[in-house]
């Protein structure tokens, strides 16, 4: 279920109240005490007890004839008759349209008794058709048991009710009611008097089907805390604070927690559920994992006292999810930043073949982070070169530095103030290939950098270096650049930076970034490939194409930590620490395994050069031509990586989420770095807002039992004309003792859409 709410910094929570035996219709009356209780909705049966007792009665006259003797070949399926005035709670009205209406929790969708089976799919269809009737918007739908999921039995019959549920009722939202717990036992019918589930005759059961099911205590999310007050537990609320983060957030249905209080007395004030718990339920409410360090009596005293706290709480359980509410974390920089970019698919850019417009330049430098760290960087950089006492290029003594690909002019005002901070003399210059962004350049250099800049347009692999009073060029002593893309590479700034190393200072000449590295991760993301898969029809490549992309929903297939515990006793809960992501919002999401695919570094050793000029040149000397086409100039920058991820739960492969990290200056002070991947981000360069990760996708996704390892083939390719990436999947499984391939996927290929050198 999806709220539209416009959300600002702080999320807001939809909380919808349910009673699996709600006894009094839902009027007018009811709908407006709820909500003066601080409920946002509440949901309705579609049908009444009576309707039950019709259906149960019809069944068991159907099974007293089988008993009897009558062969059940010999008789016609029962028939539930039009649902009548004593049926339904349901009118038509004003109201109709703020409630959840419930389908029957009682029936069986997916029983293998066919009978079963056939009363359950009568009762859904009738009461489908009376609430898209009524007027009703959304349907909950209890889903189907977890032993019907786990064997598979019946669910085709189940998935079918469903689709024919969307034509009965074409306007109607469907939710289908899945439990949280993975345990295949659980046996929710146990739970409902008079399910039709049990009814199903021994013949059509599976052998052991039976004894799987356990009689089930009655379930809830919800802890008591040691002074009685209902809170949940710490991964609970992590899950709950990231659904909430969500572009479209879930809304919140709490289940048998309580009436509606006030309902009978009309006058009685009822306080709203505001989210200000008292002191102590808010001390605790938060933290159900604390020992309580108070001596035994004062605790008894402080707990009588909070007991009669709750008793005065007629709705502690929406207290608590209003506390929760009021208590999450503000967004992050990037969440505020990025808010309706969740999962938007963006092709790359490429900085090199298009030219950038003012506000794409504008967006890179709302960025807190990336300038401040470079500034950094350059002033170490500038630093050690003092320190180092090396000799400079120019012919001033100054350091030469010049910043390539320098767009509206933010590095060279950050160079311009290291020079300053660290008062090391600087020459400086700025080269651009774009001709709009040269304008602002020169703009800036007359307007604010009073003219101590040398503003060059040129492409950078062809600028010949500083241009010298008697005609000569000289060379660079630091040289700096921002070329990387969300995968590193991707927007070549391998490429770039070896056209313009020429201008390098041979001997001391450093390259701000030193190095660069390339990430990934294989990733569940169903939305994602559901929305290429519409591009489909339209772009027959579209799978064959990386995508920028705010990943969101999602999950990462490998972690590093164990799959999540049994649930645990209140009591055992501290004993938690797994090691997870440290997100401001997440603490309980586990580490997931991003490995290291490749590395750049500049400058380039020399020989290297000096073989890719003698392949360019196409000599004998320079080799037979590249392996992908071209004299094969620009294969030093070709990649390959394979990597292995252990994917411990089962999941679904859509592909694979990248990342990069990069060292912008390693020196006597450390290292200056940046990073987008989740596991390192926080502790490099918090709040970096400039990239989105990037996501590979699978054209097929990939099934993956519990335990398969996946193995990933990434290759950077290049033909001397342009760049492009490759990548293919694979999964294996142990199988008595023997690893064995379970899928492959298609080898995608980005080579038709490739970024041109
Ligand atoms: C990602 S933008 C960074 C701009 C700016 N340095 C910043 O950090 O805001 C990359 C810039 O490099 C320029 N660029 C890319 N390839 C280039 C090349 N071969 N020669 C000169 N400029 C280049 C692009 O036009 C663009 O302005």
């Amino acid at each position: 279920m999806e709220s539209s709410n416009n959300m600002g910094d702080m999320p807001v929570f939809y909380v919808g109240q349910h009673e699996s035996k709600r006894s009094v219709p839902v009027s007018e009356h009811v709908l407006q005490q709820a909500q003066d209780c601080n409920y946002d909705m509440l949901t309705t049966p579609i049908t009444t007890s009576h309707f039950h007792s019709r259906v149960l009665t019809l069944l068991s006259s159907y099974q007293a004839e089988i008993e009897a003797g009558t062969p059940g070949s010999d008789l016609p399926m029962p028939l539930v008759t039009p649902l009548t005035p004593a049926d339904s709670p349901l009118t038509p009205s004003e109201t109709i349209s703020q409630l959840l209406a419930v389908t029957s929790p009682w029936i069986d969708l997916a029983s293998p008794d066919p009978v079963i089976a056939s009363l359950s799919l009568q009762v859904f269809n009738q009461e489908i058709a009376y609430a898209a009737f009524c007027g009703v918007g959304n349907v909950i739908i209890q889903g189907p048991s977890l032993h019907s999921i786990y064997s598979g039995q019946g669910l085709p019959q189940y998935a079918r009710a469903i689709q024919e549920a969307l034509d009965v009722g074409p306007y109607l939202n469907l939710q289908v009611l899945l439990p949280m717990t993975g345990d295949p036992s659980w046996d929710d019918s146990s739970a409902v008097m008079g399910h039709l589930g049990p009814f199903a005759r021994s013949e059509y059961l599976q052998v052991g089907a039976e004894e799987q099911r356990h009689e089930e205590k009655p379930r809830s999310s919800f802890l008591e805390n040691k002074l009685g007050y209902p809170v949940l537990s710490k991964p609970n609320q992590a899950f709950i604070a990231r659904c909430m983060r969500l572009k479209t957030p879930p809304w919140l249905l709490l289940s048998d927690v309580g009436p509606i209080p006030g309902l009978n007395d009309p006058d009685s004030l009822v306080p709203v559920a505001d989210g200000y718990l008292s002191a102590s339920a808010a001390a605790d409410a938060g933290d159900i994992q604390s020992p309580s360090p108070t001596p035994a009596e004062a605790g008894r005293q402080q707990h009588q006292k909070h007991t009669s706290k709750i008793k005065n709480d007629p709705t502690p359980h929406l207290s608590y999810i209003r506390y929760l509410q009021r208590n999450q974390p503000p967004k992050s920089l990037i969440e505020r930043f990025g808010s309706g970019y969740q999962d938007y698919l963006q092709s790359p850019l490429q900085p090199l073949t298009d030219n950038l417009e003012s506000i794409t330049y504008e967006v890179f430098e709302k960025d807190p982070i990336k300038y401040e760290w470079y500034e950094r960087a350059i002033a170490h950089a500038l630093r050690d070169w003092k320190a180092q006492d090396k000799s400079a290029s120019s012919t001033s003594g100054a350091v030469v530095v010049a910043v390539v690909g320098a767009g509206r002019g933010p590095l060279v005002t950050r160079t311009l103030r290291a020079s300053e901070t660290t008062g090391v003399a600087i020459e400086a210059w700025a080269v651009e290939k774009n001709p709009n962004a040269y304008v602002l350049l020169q703009r800036h250099n007359e307007d604010t950098w009073k003219r101590q800049v040398t503003v060059v347009k040129s492409d950078m692999r062809a600028w010949k270096g500083p241009h010298r009073e008697d005609g000569t060029y000289g060379k660079v002593d630091i040289l700096v650049s921002e070329l990387l893309g969300s995968f590193a590479d991707n927007e070549l700034s391998p490429e770039c930076l070896d056209g313009v190393q020429h201008v390098l200072n041979p001997e001391h000449g450093i390259s701000i970034p030193s190095s660069y590295t390339a990430h990934l991760t294989p990733i569940a993301a169903p939305r994602l490939h559901a929305d290429i898969l519409h591009r489909l029809p339209s772009d027959p490549q579209a799978f064959d194409l990386p995508y920028v992309v705010m990943l969101h929903a999602i999950d990462f297939l490998s972690t590093k930590s164990p799959p999540p515990a049994p649930p645990q006793e209140p009591s055992q809960l501290s004993k938690k620490p797994r090691k997870s992501i440290p997100s401001p919002h997440d603490q309980e999401q586990p580490e997931p395994d991003i490995q290291r695919a490749w590395r750049f570094s500049h400058p380039l050793p020399r020989r290297i050069l000096e073989q890719s000029h003698l392949r360019r040149g196409g000599s004998a000397a320079g080799g037979g031509g590249g392996v992908t086409g071209g004299d094969g100039a620009n294969e030093h920058n070709a990649r390959f990586s394979r990597t292995r991820f252990l994917c411990q739960s089962r999941g679904v492969c859509h592909g694979l989420a990248g990342y990069f990290e990069t060292v912008l200056y390693a020196g006597t002070e450390g290292k200056v770095e940046l990073s987008t991947n989740p596991v390192t981000m926080e502790s490099k360069s918090k709040d970096m807002i400039s990239w989105f990760p990037i996501f590979f996708p699978l054209k097929t996704p990939m099934y993956l039992p519990d335990g398969a390892e996946v193995e990933v083939s990434m290759w950077r390719q290049t033909d001397d004309r342009k760049v492009w990436y490759e990548w293919l999947v694979e999964a294996f499984v142990e199988l008595g003792g023997r690893r064995v391939r379970l899928g492959i996927s298609e080898m995608h290929s980005s080579k038709k859409s490739g970024c041109l050198m």
